[in-house]
């Protein structure tokens, strides 16, 4: 076969914010979650990752542009990727260019990836939730991967947990699974993109800087060191899981929304539990949440403990 063609796919994947966070893990390889989340796909016109993936017999190593600047693809997230997308890599043929390529010619081929976040990365909105997923399901298409986005949301989970939400649109759970291997710890859809219409979702960029403490690293401090970690994940979580998903089921605006900020608040909890404590939010922060909370009490919403 000639070496002078290229096959190129393009995806976009919108960010998703979880409403019950995912918060540490039990297994830091293949990134296993200490409990259930759920989350809110937005809608791919805001915030979402674009990413392309092309293959040439010319290209001598993987590589991966984020934002325009290479980065290293050598970690173990992308690694794990790149190697379940190649094992279920199909055929594929492109008869007006007169490519065709075998699942067995995928091994020795290698791709470029170019990806790109329409908001900030490494600030707190879940860029690498959009990021992995993307990649994952632009790699998917242009290797001609035969799973459904269940399966896809597994290997996105081994980039970056919260990436295995992103497969799909509307309400998404991630369950946890129990399996040692992973295998039962993928994302399922819980309600579509047009189940609750009147739902808005209001982005407030309180700082684009980057993060001074990773979710990778502030989550494993938190597993080594925190006791309202457990607490959390054993007594609390289950509950709020059983009762979110009756409130995005009934569109039970004022049980979402408690159920939300609970969880937030119990997220920056268990951060300030860690030691070293972990601070994720500023004054601003700060601000917004006692705003809202201003709000609501003007509005009668009633307090409910969750
Ligand atoms: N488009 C992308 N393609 C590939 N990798 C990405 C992409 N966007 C982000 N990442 C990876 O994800 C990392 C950021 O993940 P991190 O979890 O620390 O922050 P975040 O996802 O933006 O915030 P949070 O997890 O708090 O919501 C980046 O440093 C990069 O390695
Ligand atoms: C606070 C969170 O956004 C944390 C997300 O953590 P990541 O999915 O970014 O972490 P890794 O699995 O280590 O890549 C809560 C959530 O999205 O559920």
């Amino acid at each position: 076969m000639a070496d002078n063609w290229i096959l190129m796919v393009t995806a976009r994947t919108p960010t998703n914010i979880a409403v019950i966070k995912y918060w540490g893990k039990r297994d830091e390889k293949l990134i296993l979650p200490v409990n259930d989340s759920i989350s809110v796909t937005l809608d791919p016109e805001h915030l979402c990752t674009t990413t392309t993936v092309a293959v040439s017999p010319s290209f001598d190593k993987d590589r991966i542009w984020l934002n325009g600047e290479e980065i290293s693809l050598s970690s173990g997230r992308f690694q794990s990727c790149l190697r379940e997308i190649r094992a279920r890599a199909g055929d594929v043929e492109d008869e007006t260019k007169g490519i065709k390529v075998s699942r067995k010619d995928w091994e020795q081929l290698h791709v470029h990836i170019a990806s790109y976040n329409n908001f900030p990365t490494a600030a707190g909105l879940a860029s690498s939730a959009a990021g992995l997923a993307c990649l994952v399901y632009s790699l998917a298409k242009l290797m001609n991967v035969n799973e459904d986005n269940s399966r896809l949301s597994g290997i996105a989970r081994q980039g970056s947990g919260s990436a295995c939400r992103s497969l799909y649109g509307g309400f998404v759970k991630w369950i946890m699974g129990k399996d040692e291997d992973g295998g039962d710890s993928i994302a399922v859809q819980i309600a579509d993109e047009k189940h609750w219409d009147e739902l808005v979702i209001i982005i407030a960029v309180v700082s684009s800087r980057q993060k001074e403490t990773s979710s990778t690293s502030g989550m494993r401090d938190t597993v080594e060191t925190s006791l309202l970690l457990q607490h959390r994940a054993k007594e609390v979580v289950p509950k709020r899981i059983i009762k979110m998903e009756e409130a995005i089921k009934n569109r039970d605006f004022e049980s979402f929304a408690h159920l939300t900020c609970a969880d937030s608040n119990q997220f920056h909890a268990v951060c300030l539990d860690t030691h070293p404590p972990i601070f994720y939010m500023n004054d601003t922060s700060h601000r917004i949440i006692s705003i809202v909370e201003k709000w609501n009490r003007s509005k009668g919403t009633p307090q409910v403990n969750f």
